[in-house]
């Protein structure tokens, strides 16, 4: 007797597509007879409607904000706005998404309020902490940092919660080089200084003798964008202009005319040190007493960069030395700084509240930036500036597209054929491409088998972002392999198959001649079939339910089966056999719009021809 188990899941996929029911006569391919309701016109164009792009599988296919894509694509998603944006990005937000301007939350305010939006756009003010992505209880899709550093963001915690975090890197470089330059002309002609004693009425030209700039060794700590804006502006005041920068390229300096230096070389020649280097671990308090006590006596420091690069306490005792003549700073450990931080109260020191990046200009650079970063995300677009995702150019995705949905349907397949044994350890996906393995980027594949299996079983869901984590969380290694084909490389890939190795399966014919369940997959006029179960070949489109059923190849069995759903107003879809020889047996896979009642697939069970069948939603 042949037993049939139904895994009941919400289903995903796109509904438009399971509504399109077309009759249409049965068509024959070789030793696969199908019976198909072709849905491949239809299909497509509901692939685009409810799923416009892989993104939005990857972002928006979260089954805790419920069960429909086109419900997320239809209504406006949610963006909160949690400190001061240009009004050009507001404005292009609000084109595409309900927009909530709430600036200066509390902790608790911006907790309580993450769980009914999809998307946070913060500058530096705002910590986006695991607690708020815990909070967001999986609505948050994206954050968008409207700047460059994204210290303030847990990107561990974005990432085990599949959240995409998003910046805005190039909109604020020439202003926080530009506030650097002034920091720098500020602090060596005392300008702050002299100004604030000129307004208590004072005129005290002798005490605010400056320094000259030009013939100066100005160090450039972090040759990146800032670092190299300054770097220009600092070589036309006449600075002699050296950096260091482990990670920058050699040409990058050699271009702008900056000799790269090690660290060491670096601190002890500089009369002026900026700092233009991230907040990291490596970098945290670089800046401490035994560095200070390297350099020159009396050299000057400008920080525009992030204030915990430098050990603060440690500065005042340089300062209060002598060793560091004058610090001009605009980040600090902890903004704002409390009012009677000595470090801004020193009358070597001039402050600016994090500046840098506040021009009229920048602003409105940056703004539109991350609005637009943050709506492509929203749309499933992969952005150009993704912090914790893969990035994968727009033209490999578009081309991967169908083979996307048939990585996630492929894994989705295999893991409900698992009956359970010692658990899913070892996954292999094997791709069959005529390309080279320069040519062929499958990480976003990858993710989407991983997605398949996981989601089905777990409680988390998977995208592109945390997918890899989510693997390793679950103690699951997947490995990929290619085998060669001799077709055309304009074609992408021939096929995946996915191998779930050390299982036991509830349809015995899955597992193929190696012990593991193996599923193999082709795209067929843009839309997934399954084209090999076990050691059958079969062809299936893989979209809304399927039963499978082994059976002795006979005539008459298409009909019998057909009946009893039929009889049962069960809606058929698609029915095709794939068998190993005539009369021997065959695999017939059958394409149902609904769940058919329990009683419904006992009866197919009991047909004495059936060796065993199973129920699947995809
Ligand atoms: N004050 C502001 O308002 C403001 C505005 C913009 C940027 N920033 C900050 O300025 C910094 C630089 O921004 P960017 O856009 O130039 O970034 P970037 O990534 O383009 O450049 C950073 C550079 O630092 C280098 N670096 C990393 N570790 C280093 C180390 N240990 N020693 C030396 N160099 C190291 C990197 O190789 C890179 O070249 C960031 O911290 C950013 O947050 C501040
Ligand atoms: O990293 C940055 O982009 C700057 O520090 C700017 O930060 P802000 O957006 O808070 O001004």
């Amino acid at each position: 007797m042949a037993t049939a188990t139904a895994i009941s899941r919400s289903v995903i996929g796109p509904p438009s597509a399971r509504k399109s029911v077309v009759s249409i006569p049965a068509v024959s391919f070789g030793s696969t007879v199908s019976f198909e309701r072709s849905r491949a016109a239809n299909y497509g164009q509901a692939l685009r409607l409810a799923d416009p792009s892989p993104m939005i599988s990857a972002l928006c296919s979260d089954r805790r904000v419920g069960d429909s894509r086109i419900r997320a694509l239809v209504e406006k998603p949610t963006v909160l706005v949690s400190e001061k944006l240009g009004e050009a990005g507001v404005a292009l937000l609000r084109d595409f998404a309900n927009v909530d301007c709430s600036y200066n939350l509390s902790q608790e305010e911006l907790c309580s309020k993450i769980s009914l939006c999809d998307a946070l756009i913060v500058r530096s003010g705002t910590k986006v902490t695991r607690e708020v992505f815990e909070a967001a209880r999986g609505r948050l899709k994206v954050v968008g940092r409207a700047g460059v550093g994204i210290d303030n963001v847990d990107l561990q915690a974005a990432t085990e919660n599949g959240c995409l975090v998003v910046n805005a890197p190039t909109a604020n470089t020439v202003a926080a080089a530009e506030h650097g330059i002034a920091l720098l002309a500020a602090m060596a002609r005392n300008i702050a200084q002299a100004d604030a004693s000129m307004k208590t009425g004072n005129w005290q030209r002798n005490k605010y003798v400056g320094v000259s700039l030009v013939g100066k060794t100005l160090v450039i700590m972090g040759l990146g964008k800032v670092g190299s804006e300054v770097a220009r502006r600092a070589k036309g005041l006449g600075m002699h202009v050296i950096g260091h920068d482990p990670y920058a390229p050699a040409d990058r300096a050699r271009a702008i005319g900056v000799e790269l230096v090690s660290f060491g070389e670096a601190i002890s020649s500089a009369d002026f040190i900026s700092l233009h280097m991230p907040l990291t671990p490596f970098t945290s308090k670089i800046f401490n007493d035994e560095t200070f006590g390297k350099m020159k006596k009396g050299v000057r420091i400008i920080n525009v960069a992030r204030g915990g690069v430098i050990d603060e306490d440690a500065l005042l005792r340089a300062l209060e030395k002598g060793t560091v003549a004058q610090a001009a700073l605009d980040v600090f450990t902890e903004e704002p700084p409390s009012k009677d931080n000595k470090l801004v109260q020193h009358e070597n020191v001039i402050v600016t509240p994090h500046l840098g990046a506040s021009t009229m200009e920048a602003q409105e650079g940056v703004a539109i930036e991350i609005a637009e970063a943050v709506v492509g995300a929203l749309k499933g677009e992969l952005s150009a500036t993704a912090v914790n995702a893969p990035m994968v150019p727009s033209e490999v995705l578009s081309e991967l597209a169908p083979y996307v949905v048939l990585s996630e349907k492929l894994g989705r397949l295999a893991v409900q054929l698992v009956r359970g044994g010692s658990g899913i350890k070892s996954v292999k996906v094997v791709y069959t491409t005529a390309r080279s393995p320069d040519d062929l980027d499958t990480r976003i594949l990858r993710a989407m088998v991983t997605k398949g299996i996981v989601e089905p079983i777990s409680s988390v869901f998977i995208n592109l972002v945390n997918a890899d984590y989510a693997a390793k969380q679950r103690g699951l290694r997947i490995s990929e392999e290619r085998t060669s084909h001799n077709g055309s490389p304009e074609i992408p890939l021939d096929s995946i198959q996915v191998h779930l190795s050390n299982v036991e399966s509830k349809f015995a014919s899955a597992i193929s001649n190696s012990g593991a369940i193996v599923v193999e997959g082709r795209v067929k006029d843009g839309v997934p079939h399954l084209t090999l179960l076990g050691s059958f070949s079969v062809d299936a489109s893989l979209e809304g339910n399927l039963i499978l059923c082994r059976q002795v190849d006979q005539p008459g069995m298409i009909g019998t089966v057909g009946s009893i759903l039929g009889g049962s107003n069960v809606n058929v879809s698609f029915m095709s056999v794939g068998r190993i020889a005539p009369r021997k047996h065959a695999i017939m896979a059958i394409g149902v719009d609904e769940e058919p009642p329990k009683d419904v697939l006992a009866k197919i069970g009991k047909i004495p021809a059936v060796e065993e069948f199973v129920f699947l939603e995809l």
